[in-house]
Formats: structure tokens, sequence, C-alpha cells
């Protein structure tokens, strides 16, 4: 081996160490994806070169044929990966070989449980990555040299895997990166021929740079009649397609080798969920591959997470992580777009005020809706795995994209007073499908919880006339529907704000029943203002409640309580904000209220219903000690 200069220890980064420990122990029956990943690490050097060599072409150093290859050294129990692609600079191999560069990894380590089996399924949502070597090697030595430097700045890398790693400069001739695995004694079958190449085809077929194994050469024999059959040379001879995977025509390719390209393009472990590969001619030409995985990544809710497509150009590789053509609404779908409009030297900045990146954004915009509208229709059990995933993230949409609103809203799922569960599984479509004769309107309740939803006092009358209700505990939920009024052609209405008419749904005997009801305590609605003050907005008399004596609601064109509650977790200032207090003129406590004199005592217990009231709706009080003392102040004069 040549010699090293410059020899240097550096300790691995907490989480890598982490990583390395989980891995080894938690990876073992999945040993053979070592393979995919290094793979999928050189064909995407390869793609970086390409990209850099589109502006300068002596970067190939008179060689542009790009692949991997693949050699195993039995004796010495090594296999050996190598590229030219792009390649690494020292600094490069110190960050990437020893650290992670995600945003959120800490969190990440922080949730591991410590069960293996729970972990690793974990740690395949995270993605491996280079350090999945170590599954099958105790040493590993990677040999680099970055794309237009000189030779002498090649750069060696050894580590055993366990607390650090050893970096140093070398002399290395060709461009590139070449890693050797010193496998483990048990794991010696991948120094095997077939078994590598059975492995390349199950995972690597679909790249687009071909991956090529040494075949030795064979003698030159004798048959059975004494003729000479002639020998072969030894050659690289190339074992997978090597032919980029959208590029080829639908019908050839099987659900396996979309199942490997998308863990080759999302480094994800498992499965997707779905897929959609389009080309699209004419005005704008490209070929989209569009993937729903099937479980949210750790980051979905990390701001920061990168998320996007893969751009290509005329099958060149531009970009990782395009995130200009797919709504943050969709941040959860990954895949690919090729584009024969967009310039190959296009950046990040070009893209931003494009107008083909408009109509590619619209289209793959398009293409997933339709794709989730489909399995919603034909399989509603694997639309439900993709909302319980995913279903959050979709309710950004409505807010986000005006245009596409009906069909996002189409795609929601609620949970319902028509079933007794916090399963979100009602579409706004169930719904209409069994709204009353003479109902107009789609109710829905927001609050903390499914299970605050569930008991609001306000689904009172709603349950007593059989009206269904969606039932709505998610924070993002009161922002959705600021953003949603209306859902083929009928209005949503939140039954916790303004007036609440029926209309139709309310007969005349019940309201004949009601003003009578009304009529016996008329004057408690002054005397409750008065004794409330400026608290209220108003004191009204309501029909909303069957169990409850009073309830508040916001004002119809006012803040409601979930509103306020998002405003100040973002941390922005929130206007007081006044209810309507509701009394309900059929219940005990209000026809007793009704008939105390002491003006005293009826303050107490108006205030008294009234922090009841708002204690239901809000999960909370202000003042929760002059509560405490007002009840108790009650329940001692009715001790006397
Ligand atoms: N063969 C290679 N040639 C050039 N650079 C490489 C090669 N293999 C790895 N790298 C560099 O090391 C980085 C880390 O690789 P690693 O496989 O750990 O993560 P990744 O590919 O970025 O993402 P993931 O962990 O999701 O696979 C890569 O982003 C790349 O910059």
């Amino acid at each position: 081996m040549a010699d090293v200069a410059h020899q240097e220890t550096h300790g691995f980064q907490t989480e890598v160490k982490q990583l390395l420990h989980l891995m080894i122990h938690s990876l073992y029956s999945n040993k053979e994806i070592f393979l995919r990943e290094l793979v999928s690490n050189a064909a995407d050097a390869a793609d970086k070169l390409r990209f850099k060599a589109l502006e300068n072409d002596s970067l190939y150093e008179n060689d542009g044929d790009l692949c991997v290859k693949l050699s195993v050294d039995k004796d010495a129990g090594t296999l050996t990966i190598a590229d030219n692609g792009i390649g690494m600079t020292r600094d490069e191999v110190i960050e990437n070989l020893g650290t992670i560069a995600k945003s959120g990894t800490k969190d990440f380590f922080s949730k591991l449980s410590g069960d293996s089996a729970k972990d690793s399924q974990l740690i395949g949502q995270f993605g491996v990555g280079f350090y999945s070597a170590f599954i099958v090697a105790d040493k590993v030595v990677v040999r680099t040299r970055a794309a237009g430097q000189p030779t002498d700045q090649g750069v060696e890398w050894t580590s055993a895997g366990e607390g650090d790693f050893t970096v140093g400069n070398i002399d290395k001739e060709t461009r590139g990166t070449e890693i050797t695995l010193f496998l483990r004694d048990d794991e010696k079958e991948f120094a095997d021929d077939w078994r590598l190449r059975s492995i390349i085809s199950k995972y690597s077929d679909h790249i687009s740079i071909p991956v090529r194994m040494w075949k030795a050469p064979v003698e030159e024999t004798e048959g059975p009649d004494g003729e000479k059959i002639p020998g072969q040379p030894g050659e690289w001879e190339t074992v997978n397609k090597a032919t980029a995977l959208w590029t080829r025509d639908k019908s050839e390719i099987t659900d396996e080798e979309y199942t490997e390209f998308y863990k080759h393009i999302s480094h994800d472990f498992a499965d997707p969920m779905t897929w959609a590969h389009n080309k699209v001619e004419g005005k704008t030409e490209y070929t989209s591959l569009l993937y729903i995985p099937s479980k949210a990544p750790f980051d979905l809710w990390n701001r920061e997470q990168s998320h996007g497509l893969k751009l290509y150009v005329q099958r060149v590789f531009i970009m990782d992580d395009a995130e200009q053509f797919m709504p943050t609404y969709l941040r959860f779908v990954k895949g690919l777009l090729d584009s024969n409009d967009l310039p190959l030297n296009v950046s990040r900045e070009i893209l931003q005020d494009n107008k083909i990146t408009q109509t590619l954004r619209q289209g793959c915009t398009k293409r997933v809706l339709q794709m989730l509208e489909r399995m919603a229709k034909n399989d509603a059990e694997k639309y439900q795995l993709f909302w319980n995933e995913f279903g959050n993230v979709l309710k950004e949409g409505p807010a986000e994209d005006f245009s596409n609103r009906e069909k996002i809203a189409g795609l929601l799922r609620f949970a319902s007073t028509h079933n007794d569960s916090s399963t979100q599984n009602v579409s706004l479509a169930d719904y209409i499908s069994r709204m009353k004769e003479g109902q107009e309107k789609i109710y829905y309740v927001t609050a903390d919880s499914y299970q605050a939803a569930k008991n609001s006092p306000h689904l009172e009358i709603f349950k007593k006339k059989g009206i269904e209700v969606l039932l709505m505990g998610e924070r993002i939920d009161e922002w959705l529907m600021q953003h949603l009024n209306e859902f083929d052609g009928k209005q949503l209405h939140s039954i916790a704000r303004g007036d609440l008419d029926l209309g139709d749904l309310d007969d005349e005997e019940t309201k004949k029943a009601q003003e009578e009801a009304e009529k016996q305590i008329e004057g408690v609605l002054e005397r409750a203002k008065t004794a409330l003050g400026e608290k209220v907005l108003d004191v009204k008399f309501t029909h909303r409640l069957t169990e409850s004596p009073a309830c508040i609601v916001a004002d119809d064109n006012g803040m409601t309580t979930q509103m306020m509650k998002l405003m100040e977790a973002a941390g922005q200032p929130v206007p007081e904000v006044k209810y309507h207090f509701e009394l309900n003129p059929e219940h005990q406590l209000v026809k007793l209220l009704a008939d105390v004199q002491d003006e005293t005592l009826f303050k107490n217990w108006t205030e008294v219903l009234f922090d009841q009231a708002a204690l239901s709706e809000q999960g909370s009080l202000k003042d929760p000690a002059t509560f405490v003392k007002n009840l108790n102040g009650l329940l001692a004069s009715l001790a006397k």
C-alpha cells in the first residue's frame, strides 16, 4: 500500500458511534443492504461529477466512462467497491465519514428505545448510508481523490468502526473513491462472486451507471475429440441493467424494480406505499416518478428538513431536494423529475422564478393528488394507513394551495360523532351522504383533543337531534378550518361559534316549548349581564344545550378558542377575546338561578356558571382561585 502522510486520528461524532453500535446489533437480518448503500453512493458520486463537468469537462481526466467496479480478494477476505465519480477532499472525508450531517439527528437518537427490533425500524427510516459497511466489515479503508485535484492529494481513511478513524494523504492515480471492506470472519459469503452478482441484480439494476465485476480469464481447453476450445481473456463484466429506470417504458418495469429504485433515491428501508410514473409530452416535456412512502420520516415535522424531488435535466442529475416542484403540504413525497426544457446550468435561484418550474410544479402536484384520490377510492384500507402517517401534513393544503382546495378537501378524513372512535376516517363526502333532510351545513367542533371535542357541551343538541358533527382535536385543525369554508357547495360551520340556526331541523313543537321556557325566566338575562359586566359580549338563551346549564360561544367574526391557543403557542400576542354567554332555559340550575333574589348570591352563582362554561370550552381558567372561592361560597350558602 502507498505511503500515508500527515496521518491524524479523529473521534467519531457521538451520534455516529451510536449509529454504528445500533446498526451492527440491529440490522443483522438484512446485512446485504450495505452493498446497495455503497453502490448507491457511488452512483450519486458519478451524478455529481457529471453535473460539475458540465462547466469544466477537464474533470473527467480523459476517463468519461463512469462506472462502479466490485472486486474481491478471497485470500485477504476483502471486497472493494471502486468508483470514478467526484471523489472527496481530505476535509470532505473528515466531514462526511465522521459525522452525520442531517438536521434533527440528535433528536432522532434521543427517541431510540434500546429495543433492537423497534430501533432497527427507526434506523431504517433514518438511513444508514456509508456506515452500513460496518455491518459486515470489522475494518474499512476508503481511498479517494477529488476530481480535479493533483494525484498527491489522495486521502486514505481507515476505521474499525469503533470510536475513531484515521486520515492521511496518499498518492492516488485515479479519480474517485475506493472502499475496501475487511469482511468479518462470519461474513465471508460477501466475497463470493455469485452472491455479489445476485445482490447487485436485486438492488442495483436501475442504477444508471454500470456496475462491473471482474470475470477471471478462462484458459484454452481441449474438447472430448481433441479440438481446441479457445480461452477467454479476463474482463470487467457489467452485471446490472445500467439504464436509468425512469427512462424505461412503464410496462417493462416490475414492482420490485420500482421499489428498489425508491430505496435508492429516498434512502428509506421500507417499501413505498405507492407510486406514479409519467412521461409528459407536448409543450413541456418531462418525466416524473413520484412515490408516497409508507412511513413518515423521523423529521417530518422539522421545518428545516430538506424535501423535494431529485432534479434531472435531460437525464443529467442536477440537484437533490429541489423543493420548488412540490408544495410544502406534499413534502412527504419522494421522487424525481427529469425535464427536457430546463437549461442544464439551472440553479436554485433560476428555478425559483421560472415559468417552466411552475408548470412542472402544477403537473407534479396534480399527479400526487390523483394518486391519493385513486388510492382512497380503490383501497380505503391503504388510504387509511396513508392518512394516519401523513394526514396532518395534508391538512396544511387548503391554506397553501387555493387552486386545489376542493380536491384536497375531498382527501381529508376526520373523526366524527357517527363513529365511536378517534380514528379519522370520515370524508366530507361521507358526511354529506348522511346529512339529514333539511340540513344545509357541515357541522364540526374543534378542541384540544379528540376527547375534549367528543365531550364538548356544544354537541348536546346535535346528539339529541341525531345530527352528525365532525370532531377535530388536532392543533392543525383550527388552521385548516380557517381556510376551508365550503365543500361541494356546503358550508362548513363550527358549532362553537356564532348563533346556532338549525333551520329546517328545528321543529315547531320544540320551538314552542323553548319559547315557553324562556318566558318563565325572562328577567335572568339582564341580571346576568349586569352581574358579568365587561366579561361577556352578551348573555342569551340557547337551545344548543340539553345537559349543561350554560356555555360560552365565540362571536361569529371573533377568534375561536383554538385559534387563540395556536397563536399563543406560536408566541404571538393574543388579543383579549370575549364570548357570548348562553344559558339553557330548560336546565334546573338556570331555573333555580332565576329564583335567587339576593343580588350578591345571584352574581356569585352567575360567575360560577360562567367560569364552568369557560372551563369546558378552554380547558383552563385565567383565575381558577376565584372560581374555587365562588364555588365554595355557593356550596356553603346551600348548606345553610
Ligand atoms: N463513493 C463516494 N464518493 C463520493 N462521496 C461519497 C461517496 N460515498 C459517500 N460519500 C459522501 O459521504 C456522504 C455521506 O454518505 P452517507 O452514505 O453516510 O450518507 P448520504 O448518502 O448523504 O445519505 P444517507 O445516509 O441517507 O444514505 C455523502 O453525502 C457523500 O457526500
